[in-house]
């Protein structure tokens, strides 16, 4: 692993690195951000999966998360959303919302993608493990958060795995792939015709096929423009409610999809992580 900057910030610091993933086979680069804490502490983390678009860059330079994470005591990681590099295929088109950029937090199986875009098997295994060996972090206390693209990763990350997840929460995510463009496109393309395939990636189908977390926190801006097409928050409404999950989901008035947007809410989003995270 190399680290590409280290800078101090509200006492802790901000490392970006870079490293060869095994999983992706290629190279990629996630920032941390690591609170002042006592020597020998280990710490919770809060993974955030950033939407289409973006790499680690995003949240790290707007989300505005450093002096509340400083103030809990939280770990702060943020992966890429896709391999890249050299040989790594992306849209044909060359269209944001597939292929580099866009890697939907899951492992493809379709050619030519199966050979690099496997970034459900990253975040889950790869990069935790590389974390908790170069990072004062404790395992037993994750939680998952994300946005768009990452809140739909978060969601369906966190709902596979209520054990590790002690806390799930999304800005503005897809809730319902299989429903919408952004997620038929990108489905048919990593995951090809298999609609029960298409099922273990999509947070509502999850659900309906018993999937459960006790909590969920989501915040979704109204004046969205991804809203009504992409992201439809009432299918997980409808979904949490038959299944008795406690989803909060506060519609935001006037917030559109951007960062100005997360970074509003991120306060209440790693509140919310610190008090399940312990
Ligand atoms: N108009 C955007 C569409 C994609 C988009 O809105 N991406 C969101 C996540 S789904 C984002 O966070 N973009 C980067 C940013 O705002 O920093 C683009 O072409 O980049």
């Amino acid at each position: 692993m190399e680290t590409l900057s280290r800078e101090r910030a509200h006492g802790g610091e901000q490392v970006v690195c870079r490293h060869r993933s095994e999983s992706t086979g290629t190279e990629m680069v996630f920032s941390v951000f690591v609170p002042p804490h006592a020597p020998g502490a280990r710490l919770p983390v809060v993974w955030f999966l950033s939407g289409l678009s973006c790499t680690h860059a995003n949240v790290t330079e707007k989300g505005e998360y450093r002096r509340v994470c400083a103030e809990l005591g939280l770990v702060f990681v943020a992966p890429d959303t896709s391999p890249r590099g050299e040989g790594v295929p992306d849209d044909p088109d060359g269209a944001y919302d597939f292929g580099l950029g866009a890697g939907f937090y899951l492992d493809a199986v379709r050619a030519p993608f199966v050979e690099h875009y496997r970034m459900r098997r990253y975040v889950l295994d790869e990069l935790p493990a590389l974390i908790a060996a170069e990072f004062p972090v404790d395992l037993s206390r994750q939680g998952i958060t994300g946005h768009s693209m990452g809140g739909h990763g978060a969601l369906t990350l966190g709902l596979s795995n209520p054990n590790r997840f002690r806390a799930v929460s999304a800005f503005a995510p897809i809730v319902a792939p299989s429903q919408v463009p952004w997620g038929q496109k990108a489905f048919a393309g990593y995951l090809g015709s298999d609609r029960a395939l298409w099922r273990r990636h999509d947070a509502v189908a999850l659900i309906e096929d018993g999937a459960r977390v006790p909590a969920l926190l989501v915040d979704q801006g109204d004046a969205d423009p991804f809203l009504t097409e992409q992201l439809r928050p009432e299918l997980l409404r409808e979904a949490c409610a038959q299944a008795g999950i406690a989803l909060t989901l506060r519609l935001q008035p006037g917030y559109t999809h951007s960062y100005y947007f997360v970074s509003s809410f991120m306060d209440d989003h790693l509140r919310w992580h610190a008090q399940r995270l312990g």
